[in-house]
């Protein structure tokens, strides 16, 4: 489990970008919403000891993150960044999903299966001899997330992952990410897609001004008035709503209601 209690984060500025939030989650998809500035990336580099808390404690799986180095926290909490093709420097993608691995000092044996592993579960075997500069985007992402996973941690802070991509690169992020909560992953999507959200969530936490104002299922959220917070229902929510079918996930469950009524 990861336990945020309290946590208080006042930049040097004096801007106080997390006010007394109160969150834990263990396996599940998590989406972190909220407006720009309203502390998402903050909270986020908690989790991994990039960040230190000024009041307020930060857990993972029992590790105190003040008592611990980033390096040690990140074998536990992966951080994907948000446009990570920046961060590839690699000749090719084995040697980049490898470069983590080897920093740990691992033998060649386990390297190599920790890379043909990660590379596995996010659908890019075969792509190893390829330079990461010639991968679409929905593979870059993907590639990033393999690299983060060949460290083998537990919980995954996803930023923005599809944001840029179309359709059909973001839907494989999708299948790589549902992939990852099924091999037992505990995955914090910070996103402003709410498509993404509503698609892909199992519980929702909204922060507004450094508090958090909502954390609950996916429903609930969505039953909000999120114009308030500076965000937009879905389209497929609000014509399934027009039509009196109220909440849906997917357009085939739309489809499914309105074959429904016209039979
Ligand atoms: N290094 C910093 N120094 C001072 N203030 C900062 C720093 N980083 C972030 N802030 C401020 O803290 C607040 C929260 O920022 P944060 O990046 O956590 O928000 P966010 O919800 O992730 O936003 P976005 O959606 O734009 O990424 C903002 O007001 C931001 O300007």
């Amino acid at each position: 489990m990861i336990r945020v209690k309290n946590l208080w984060h006042v930049y040097e500025n004096g801007r106080e970008a997390l006010r007394g939030i109160d969150f834990e989650m263990g396996d599940e998809i998590v989406a972190l919403v909220g407006q720009n500035g309203s502390g998402k990336t903050t909270l986020a580099k908690h989790l991994n000891g990039l960040l230190k808390p000024t009041r307020g404690v930060v857990k993972v799986d029992g590790m105190n993150t003040r008592e611990h180095t980033v390096a040690e926290l990140s074998r536990r909490v992966g951080y994907v960044f948000q446009n990570p093709e920046h961060m590839f420097f690699e000749e090719n993608v084995f040697r980049e999903v490898a470069f983590g691995p080897k920093n740990l000092g691992l033998d060649d044996d386990e390297i190599e299966e920790r890379v043909r592993w990660a590379l596995r579960a996010v659908n890019l075997e075969g792509y190893e001899e390829r330079t990461p500069y010639s991968l679409s985007g929905g593979e870059k992402q993907r590639l990033a997330i393999a690299c983060v996973l060949a460290m083998r941690p537990k919980y995954l802070v996803l930023d923005e992952p599809t944001t840029g991509l179309d359709g059909r690169s973001s839907a494989s992020v999708v299948d790589a990410i549902r992939k990852l909560h099924s091999d037992g992953h505990g995955i914090l999507l910070i996103t402003h897609d709410m498509e993404l959200v509503l698609e892909l969530a199992e519980r929702v936490v909204l922060l507004h001004n450094g508090k958090k104002v909502f954390d609950g299922p996916v429903e609930g959220f969505f039953s909000l008035e999120l114009h308030d917070y500076g965000l937009e229902k879905p389209e497929l929510l609000r014509i399934s709503e027009r039509v009196g079918a109220g909440f849906v996930r997917t357009p085939a469950e739309l489809v499914e209601f309105l074959a429904g009524g016209a039979g």
